[in-house]
């Protein structure tokens, strides 16, 4: 072996042999040892006995120290970690967690008795003293027998959980309210939740201080709809709440109701296991009949309606409506996700593609697109199969996850880039047989620019207006602590975007992915890199693929250049022009209460001068606060909104005070050399 390779070798032999280091670190050094046996033997550096005889003895050291479950001396946590991973993260939003699940739920005393009480009295519902939880008979029976099919109606106002007898009707559009239900025992539930077939769902969702109990909002929230027994024929009706029940994992599924509600164009195209097709055909089910505005027997005992789709089809209709190709069902705050950084879908969960496929743009067209990826679901299938269930969980995590949709309009000024990015992604993506040889768009493009001059800002309008599958990546989330799921990322990323094609991965802050291979650094990572430009040149390579990677960097010299070879469309995103700088401020203003004079916007631009998008953003947002400032601190707790004067020429003078530009004109420079070196701009 090379010197190079000895004294590594050495090195990694002292880190193990030393005593200090972690199992990881060790788990590293060995795989790394065998890497390099495989190496050394495959050029003939060493003969295969010695080869053979290496390499057993560091496998069995790497195997001891993976399979070990010792915390200090072994790694045998891995799948429990990663898993753990998926399943923890939770979002800003979610502030508890619940302790309860299907079984402890039925194991509360309190529940217990009531299933008691249910049982002996058949028809008379008394509730225990102590509890707010009443069953019916045909609950008990149900509970009985597993988990209650239709039994939960609604939750008390104390917070308790009311169920309710399957032979007591309850009004499906009725709002309930204490009086109406007074006379009846199980009149607890407040009065706010409307428990009407098409809102059920969302009511009990809403129901924040009801979360807790169960955590489970979205699955308690359908299924009272489901169990309200002789419901009158009702638009979105959610039938067959046994579903919910049936699982722990149903249960678990969490309150996603909440979080970000994913677009439906590939929701069945995924179709990754068996049996879900037959799900995915259920909620068709439901949809059908809930846009036929009737609800039939049948889908009320086969399909199952969760608050989520039922939130989905209300967004579908009010997205419907909407011109542009935007994502038919965005969420309200327009979280990103991360990976990781959000709740698991579960290895058997749906792949729900965030952005409508061309021809999903009517409802017929999503119906028969679905039926259609269902029944093409087996050659995905095929193609993923090599790929744990829980890396593909990982990056389908990953789809981005955006808020209201951003157009072109959005972006002030970048009227280069927003034509080369619309030829290059937009068109292609909707026109794949005009844009063919010589014309085909280039796989890979880099925005890059100073801070703040709206490089994410593009990605998301990308992941909006190109109707291609929309993977938005940060480099922290391929880069893992365990050796090797790292590569395995990067590998599914491409895999998977290449079974939801057209596709469009966006790497924000690519240079931290991408960065100048240099000697000393960790083996890791530089497979990934490895790995990462090995998937970029077959994307690029083959003329059918259409995926394209989109990386954005405000550090465009830190990026390899074999990266840069391959990132072929390089374009500079650079600091708004004055036209650019008015835009920003008059789209922000007009949203606002401000009294700004042409003459005055003008002298504001002029001011601005070496702004950034990002600058002129907080520019707006401080002079917005003017007024605010210029209220009496003992009137701030009683004036209205419409007392509070408007924005002046005079806050933005004192906003200009105190907001700098965050480029300085050296780093200008710089960006502005790399540019005419290595960018494709005019
Ligand atoms: N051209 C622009 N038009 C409208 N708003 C802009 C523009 N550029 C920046 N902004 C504003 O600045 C904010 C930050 O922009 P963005 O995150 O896209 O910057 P960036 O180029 O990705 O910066 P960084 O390199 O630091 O990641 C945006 O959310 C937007 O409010
Ligand atoms: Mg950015």
């Amino acid at each position: 072996m090379s010197t190079t390779h000895l004294s590594e070798w050495q090195k990694r032999s002292f880190d193990i042999s030393s005593g200090t280091c972690t199992p990881e670190q060790k788990a590293d050094a060995y795989r790394a040892h065998i890497l390099d046996i495989q190496y050394a033997w495959a050029n003939a550096d060493i003969s295969e006995a010695c080869a053979g005889s290496l390499f057993r003895k560091y496998t069995e050291q790497y195997s001891a120290v993976v399979d070990s479950d010792s915390p200090q001396t072994g790694l045998n946590n891995y799948a429990d970690s990663v898993l753990h991973l998926a399943r923890c993260q939770r979002n800003d939003s979610d502030k508890w967690e619940s302790s309860f699940t299907a079984e402890s739920v039925l194991k509360l005393k309190c529940v217990q008795s009531m299933i008691q009480a249910g049982t002996e009295r058949r028809k008379s519902l008394v509730a225990p003293a102590n509890a707010n939880m009443m069953v019916g008979d045909g609950v008990a029976d149900e509970v009985n027998k597993g988990y209650p099919k239709c039994a939960l109606l609604a939750i008390s106002s104390t917070g308790g959980l009311v169920l309710r007898p399957k032979d007591v009707p309850l009004a499906c559009n009725t709002q309930i309210n204490s009086s109406e239900m007074a006379p009846k025992p199980y009149a607890t539930a407040p009065s706010n939740i409307n428990p009407g077939s098409s809102c059920a769902s969302s009511s009990f969702n809403n129901q924040a201080p009801f979360a807790p109990l169960f955590g489970y909002s979205e699955k308690l929230g359908a299924n009272p709809a489901a169990s309200l027994g002789p419901l009158p024929p009702a638009k979105h009706f959610s039938a067959g709440g046994s579903h919910s029940y049936n699982t722990q994992s149903a249960f678990l599924s969490s309150n996603s109701a909440k979080r970000k509600m994913y677009s439906t164009s590939n929701e069945n195209s995924w179709g990754l296991f068996p049996g879900y097709g037959q799900h995915q055909q259920r909620e068709q089910d439901t949809q059908s009949s809930s846009g036929k505005g009737e609800c039939t027997e049948e889908s009320r005992a086969t399909s199952f309606k969760t608050a989520k789709e039922q939130m989905f089809v209300n967004q579908q209709k009010k997205y419907n409506n909407q011109p542009q190709r935007a994502h038919p069902v965005s969420h309200p705050t327009g979280v990103k996700k991360s990976l990781g950084a959000n709740r698991s879908r579960g290895a058997f969960g749906k792949f729900v593609s965030p952005m409508p496929r061309q021809e999903e743009d009517s409802h017929a067209g999503v119906m028969s697109s679905r039926v259609s990826d269902s029944e093409n679901a087996h050659p995905v299938d095929e193609r993923l199969k090599n790929f744990e269930p829980k890396i593909i969980e990982l990056i389908m995590s990953e789809i981005m996850d955006h808020g209201p949709p951003i157009s072109w309009d959005d972006i002030a000024g970048l009227d280069f880039a927003k034509t080369t990015i619309k030829e290059i992604v937009v068109w292609p993506m909707l026109r794949p047989d005009i844009f063919t040889g010589l014309r085909g768009p280039p796989k890979g493009i880099l925005l890059f620019g100073p801070p703040g001059t709206g490089k994410t800002l593009i990605g998301k309008c990308i992941a909006c207006q190109s109707g291609a599958t929309f993977f938005s990546i940060s480099a922290s989330s391929l880069t893992s602590k365990w050796v090797g799921e790292g590569e395995k990322m990067v590998r599914a990323l491409f895999a998977i975007a290449r079974c939801h094609q057209p596709a469009v991965i966006f790497i924000d802050e690519i240079d931290s992915l991408l960065s100048q291979r240099v000697d000393g650094e960790h083996d890791s990572s530089r497979r990934i890199k490895t790995e990462f430009l090995v998937q970029l040149d077959g994307a690029s390579t083959s003329a059918d693929e259409r995926i394209l990677v989109v990386g954005a960097t405000n550090r465009p010299q830190e990026i390899d250049e074999a990266a840069r070879r391959r990132l072929a469309k390089r374009l500079y995103i650079p600091l708004p022009v004055a036209l650019a700088r008015k835009q920003i401020v008059v789209n922000l203003m007009s949203r606002e209460n401000c009294e700004l004079t042409e003459e005055e916007l003008e002298l504001v631009i002029q001011s601005s001068e070496g702004f950034s998008g990002a600058d002129m953003t907080q520019l707006c947002r401080e002079a917005a606060l003017g007024p605010i400032r210029s209220i009496q601190i003992t009137d701030i707790a009683t004036i209205t909104p419409d007392q509070v004067r408007p924005i002046l020429y005079s806050d933005f003078q004192e906003a200009l005070k105190t907001v700098r530009p965050s480029v300085s004109s050296k780093d200008l420079e710089l960006y502005e050399e790399w540019n005419k070196t290595f960018g494709c701009g005019r």
